[in-house]
């Protein structure tokens, strides 16, 4: 077990004082990449995931697979929304169908011709990768755990929580209903995050709009329960690993928000559960990756998926990524099962919760591969 004190050998590992240590650097992981270490150090290190294991047992036992098995191809589902300005009943219809579709079975899409300009998230991406790359002096500035913040730099949010650490840092920007005041972004990308927030915004509405119509509601219900009312910008910087089989980009989780809008670079990573098996996400150039969160899982009374997803650390790199989350304000709000949804057949199988309260969970346990939303079951 990677959090023991000692290990099989009987050696003391005082894996409290090597977290500390490297936090106090507040050069992150990518501060352990410049000064030219070659071995993943062991409180980054994790146990195999349970699903790597049994695909690993299939391909020693080849003969257990069933052809259709093998045969079958699995792609995350990939939504056009090119036409989306003419507001065609009919495209609008097919539209609200595959969101529908896609968020019952994967959980997740992938979408192009979303109208967020590629200028704007090809400079949000070399304007993150330009602060990661700063003098540490820099980047140290930003450096906090303070939760108060709205705006921190941190390698792990979950450092002192979680099993092990990832291979990632994180600048998290809170931009949403109250935006940080404009010096407390890095200047590196200041524009950048405020250009991005206004677009990504923009999109996350037409997306609570057609999910609203695709639960049968009308399109202005989600918003108007202030779902979307805040949203969080998390840009990802993994730096290239010396030994990636050891240790994980983004630990196995789902996301504790409504909605993520995600944009990954080529490096590619990103996987996610279907059919109890690992998937990847391929990479395609501008496409935004859209996934459920619990919050929507809980909405929809289960209808809709926030399926695990994680990131593979990968020797290449950097591997940029840039999130946002679509959560509510104020936190103390409590959201439960849509009562509009709900019939004698179809009982609230939640109770209310609020984004506080998933929140506390996340913070309290970190990333463990376990998702909040049994702990809310009624
Ligand atoms: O970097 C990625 O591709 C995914 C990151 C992620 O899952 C998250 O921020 O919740
Ligand atoms: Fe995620």
């Amino acid at each position: 077990m990677v959090s023991d004190s000692t290990n099989g050998a009987g050696d003391h590992y005082d894996r409290m004082a090597d977290l500390k240590a490297f936090d106090e650097t507040k050069e992150g992981v990518k501060g352990l990449v410049d000064a030219g270490i070659t071995k993943v150090p062991r409180i980054f290190i994790h146990s195999l995931d349970p699903l790597d294991q049994k695909a690993a047992q299939q391909i020693k036992e080849p003969h257990q697979l069933h052809d259709d098995e093998l045969k079958a191809k699995l792609e995350v589902p990939i939504i056009d929304l090119k036409g989306m300005e003419e507001e065609d009943e009919e495209w609008r219809r097919e539209i609200v169908k595959a969101i529908g579709e896609a968020s019952e079975s994967w959980g997740f899409f992938q979408l192009v011709n979303h109208g967020v300009p590629e200028s704007v998230l090809e400079e949000l991406s070399q304007e993150l990768r330009k602060f990661n790359e700063e003098p540490k002096e820099v980047k140290m500035k930003h450096y906090t755990r303070d939760p108060m913040a709205k705006v921190r730099y941190t390698s792990n949010f979950d450092l002192f929580q979680s099993p092990a650490a990832n291979w990632r840092d994180t600048l998290y920007c809170n931009m949403g209903p109250h935006p940080p005041k404009d010096e407390e972004i890095p200047e590196a990308c200041r524009e950048s995050v405020l250009k991005y927030s206004d677009e990504v915004k923009r999109l996350g509405s037409v997306l609570f709009e057609l999910i609203s119509e695709s639960l049968g509601l009308n399109k202005n219900y989600l918003q108007e329960t202030d779902c979307a009312k805040s949203h969080v910008f998390l840009g990802h910087y993994y730096p290239a690993c010396p030994e990636p089989e050891l240790t994980m980009g983004t630990t196995k989780h789902s996301d504790a928000d409504f909605l993520t809008i995600l944009l990954q670079d080529q490096i590619g990573g990103l996987q996610v559960i279907y059919n109890d098996q690992w998937v990847d996400v391929p990479p395609i150039p501008n496409a935004l990756v859209v996934n459920v969160g619990d919050l929507l899982q809980l909405m929809s009374n289960d209808r809709f998926k926030s399926v695990e997803h994680r990131v593979l650390a990968n020797r290449r790199g950097p591997r940029i990524s840039l999130a946002c989350f679509f959560t509510a304000f104020p936190l103390t709000k409590p959201f439960g099962p849509i009562k509009e949804i709900l019939s004698e057949e179809n009982p609230a199988i939640y109770r209310e919760v609020t984004v506080k309260e998933i929140i506390s969970y996340y913070a309290s346990k970190g990333l463990d591969g376990n998702s909040p939303l049994s702990r809310f079951l009624l």
